[in-house]
């Protein structure tokens, strides 16, 4: 090393971006910072001259040092990225959303919020300004981007600038504070399925579920209570009813919470939680609640009515508290440990849950349809509310020796539930592989026939590229690679857009 280098190391950074010593905040998943447009990227290979529209994906990524040094990825600044691919090109952008929170510590160039989801550790300043990060899912609606993070209202964003317009309540329609990151788009209706939880405040059971039409306009508005308070990320939606998944990651109690501690617990003495509610005329009586075992819930692949009258929801299921940053109930908020699985079973597996509306029995027991350790599910969007055949899966590649650095995916699957086979490509070892995102080959082509769209962060070089996959052979990898000139993060969720669904042409102004 260079002299002008050893004296730099013994330069102190300055504060505002003097990140904690703790994975969230190094090497690879050193805070980006940056907003980005590439003209025309760098492409390995082939893009299908079919691919005409724009993956959109959503980052974490914490522009200022946290005020608490046990902060959590899951509280970074929403960054949106953005891949418009058209004959054989691609164009990428990334802005981060205008949240309240980006504005106001802009103007301060430091952090003025504090820990996620508590808005006790605030600046008291900021205390009741509005706490979104937009950071987990972005999807789009009525001809925008709705950048979501579920203790908040979605950021409406203009989808070709990336220009963040304010925050979206559906022109007063939508009367929870809170608005889940996984509503759903029915889509042979294109209604919008949505609800928020902790809908009276911090802690509160309420939850409000609403249906709107593809317009905008509100068709049901339902407020429910769940038997306890918890996480409730994602949910699902049939033709006929709504599930809504309540998690053990338990909401500490507000005492604690004015306190500073984290707003999660888990809870290893709560059961995995399911409530079902009729999709249409839904009255808050018409709830019926079912529950698991102790167990962790990420994400929904799919559900749909069955013909015997029962909802059906697929998933993966966790054995272990997947989000280990939030400790055991009870124990030192600063303690990292996770809840025990039971020895021997996967870490996840695809699974499928059955809820019958007349039942008496509340408990389920689940039945495995593949046998996977993956997350991040994804169905074909055609088959979405119904009966379908196959599910895409981030997962951890079965034959590799070695875990992906850093306990995250290195593999995508294409997974066919009805026989449990599954055909895959692994990424390798140094690598960080994402969500995908499905384009069919052709509007009628038949259902996962296509192309997947992830994002792969090469740890190796510290550098990003985003793949193009065929989904007809899966193990032959990329046929297509964009190259981008520097590093993303992990992100979270994102959606393919058509370009017949967008409103224009002006992606790239010149
Ligand atoms: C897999 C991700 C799950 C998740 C749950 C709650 C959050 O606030 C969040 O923010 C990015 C992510
Ligand atoms: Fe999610």
């Amino acid at each position: 090393m260079g002299a002008a280098y050893r004296v730099a190391s013994e330069l102190a950074l300055q504060p505002e971006v003097d990140y904690p010593n703790s994975p969230f905040f190094l090497g690879p998943e050193a805070p980006c910072r940056f907003e980005a447009e590439v003209f025309n990227c760098v492409v390995r290979g082939e893009i299908p001259k079919q691919i005409d529209g724009t993956y959109y994906r959503c980052m974490p990524d914490h522009l200022w040092a946290p005020l608490y040094d046990d902060d959590v990825f899951i509280n970074g600044d929403g960054a949106i990225d953005a891949v418009r691919i058209k004959d054989g090109h691609a164009d990428f952008k990334q802005k981060f959303v205008r949240t309240e929170r980006f504005t106001i510590e802009r103007a301060a160039r430091r952090a003025v919020f504090g820990k996620y989801r508590n808005r006790y550790t605030d600046d008291i300043r900021v205390k009741h300004k509005i706490h979104s990060t937009a950071n987990t899912h972005v999807i789009y609606f009525e001809k925008q981007l709705l950048a979501l993070k579920e203790d908040s209202l979605p950021y409406a964003m203009n989808p070709d600038t990336l220009e963040t317009k304010g925050v979206y309540d559906f022109h007063g329609q939508y009367t929870s504070p809170t608005f889940t990151a996984h509503p759903k788009i029915d889509p042979h209706t294109g209604e919008l399925i949505t609800m928020g939880y902790e809908a009276k405040g911090d802690m509160t059971t309420d939850v409000a579920y609403f249906l709107f039409d593809k317009t905008g306009k509100k068709l049901e508005e339902c407020w429910i209570n769940t038997p306890y308070v918890g996480m409730m990320h994602d949910m699902a939606a049939t033709d006929k009813w709504i599930v809504f998944i309540l998690t053990p990651l338990a909401g500490v109690p507000l005492d604690l919470l004015k306190q500073g501690h984290k707003h999660f617990a888990w809870d290893e003495n709560k059961p995995l939680t399911f409530g079902i509610l009729p999709r249409r005329d839904a009255k808050p009586q018409d709830v019926k609640w079912f529950h698991y075992k102790n167990a962790f819930y990420g994400h929904s692949g799919n559900a749909f009515d069955g013909e015997d009258g029962c909802v059906y929801l697929d998933s993966p299921l966790t054995y272990m508290n997947k989000f280990w940053f939030f400790p055991p109930i009870g124990e030192d908020m600063h303690r990292a440990k996770s809840a025990q699985r039971p020895m021997r079973d996967p870490v996840s597996h695809y699974v499928r849950w059955k809820f019958d509306p007349n039942a008496t029995d509340l408990y389920v027991e689940p039945e495995e349809l593949v046998n996977v350790n993956g997350e991040m599910p994804k169905v074909d969007p055609r088959y979405e509310t119904k009966p379908y055949n196959f599910v895409f899966l981030a997962m951890t590649d079965p034959e590799a020796e070695e875990a992906p650095a850093g306990g995250i995916y290195n593999a995508i699957a294409k997974c066919n539930i009805n026989d449990g086979t599954y055909e895959y490509w692994s990424a390798g070892i140094n690598i960080a592989l994402h969500e995908v995102a499905f384009v069919p080959r052709f509007p009628e082509a038949p259902e996962a026939d296509g192309y997947l769209i992830s994002v792969v962060n090469r740890h190796d070089k510290l550098l990003t590229d985003i793949v193009i996959l065929d989904t007809a052979d899966m193990a032959k990898g990329p046929v297509a690679i964009i190259e981008l000139p520097f590093r993303l993060r992990n992100g979270i969720h994102g959606s393919w857009v058509d370009q017949e669904d967008l409103p224009g042409e002006d992606f790239v102004k010149p």
